[in-house]
């Protein structure tokens, strides 16, 4: 199958956007992971595709495959990407569309310095809608929040994480390290995220707080490893680290890849925004192979 695409990235997480407003191109996860593949593929952390509205009020579909090949809930960095394709490929003339994915509907907006501003919506606390299993687990009091004492072994004496769990609609959990450069992501990630309390797994945050407004974030991605810069993973930091005392309600996420800004209130109900770039930078055509 020869599939158009454009190549996308936002704080250098990189994405493959395909446009199936005309119509979903059927992939299969085979398929999505050949896309997302940095050998025989284009390479990408996530895969995007842009669908027509499902409903009223919603302007269009926004569905999202890790490199994994797994569809997931969100993506912050796509949701910025996602608004530059729509615009510049004249599908809106919207400056702020509203946008349906699997963990409900998200709000891009163009801002007038050329990046872009996305509605997230609230974050999530509650554990079984993360989801994350605390059976046998008492929460930690941390700040004015808690956090959880996850064993990363099943050895009596192998390392305990304290992390701070919560959704932005796909789930995460964040722990807090002094130093972004040495903190253990290689090992420690892809144990967060597979760990059994985690039934569709986790995205594993590494934050570490400069200051009030300014911190420094890597995340182990869900289905991708490690990427430059996680939308999500900076939304879930700045609210743990809000609500666990340690930061204001503006922060300036510094990523390997890029600054993100993140707002949030802190009422349960308020939105998480979130501020960054959104760049095209190549377009093209590929041969999937069809029987993946
Ligand atoms: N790996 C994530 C999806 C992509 C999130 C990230 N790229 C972002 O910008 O939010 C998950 O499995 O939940």
């Amino acid at each position: 199958m020869r599939i158009r695409f454009t190549k996308m990235q936002g704080a250098g997480n990189d994405f493959v956007v395909l446009d199936e407003t005309a119509g979903p191109l059927g992939l299969t996860p085979g398929q999505y992971r050949f896309l997302a593949d940095r050998h025989f593929g284009v390479g990408a952390d996530q895969i995007l595709s842009v669908r027509p509205s499902p409903a009223a009020g919603v302007d269009f579909q926004y569905v999202i495959h890790n490199a994994d090949g797994g569809e997931v809930e969100q993506c912050g960095n796509g949701a910025r990407c996602f608004m530059r394709f729509v615009r510049e490929r004249g599908l809106t003339d919207k400056d702020v569309v509203r946008v349906q994915t699997l963990s409900g509907v998200i709000a891009p907006r163009m801002t007038a310095d050329g990046r872009v501003t996305v509605d997230m919506g609230p974050p999530v606390f509650e554990p079984v809608r993360v989801p994350f299993d605390t059976a046998g687990l008492d929460p930690q009091p941390d700040g004015g929040w808690h956090t959880w004492h996850l064993a990363l072994s099943a050895e009596a004496d192998g390392p305990i994480v304290p992390v701070a769990v919560l959704s932005m609609g796909n789930p995460h959990a964040v722990q807090l390290v002094d130093d972004i450069e040495t903190a253990p992501v290689a090992e420690q990630g892809p144990r967060i995220e597979h760990h059994p309390r985690f039934p569709q797994r986790v995205n594993a945050g590494f934050l570490q707080v400069v200051d009030r407004t300014h911190v420094r974030l890597r995340v182990f991605e869900r289905g991708a490893g490690e990427t430059l810069a996680c939308g999500t993973g900076a939304c879930a930091a700045v609210v743990a680290g809000i609500r666990l005392g340690r930061l204001d309600r503006r922060v300036d996420v510094e990523t390997r890849g890029g600054i993100l800004t993140i707002e949030w209130a802190g009422g349960e109900a308020d939105p998480v925004l979130m501020t960054g770039p959104a760049v095209t930078v190549f377009a093209g055509e590929i041969d999937v192979p069809d029987e993946l």
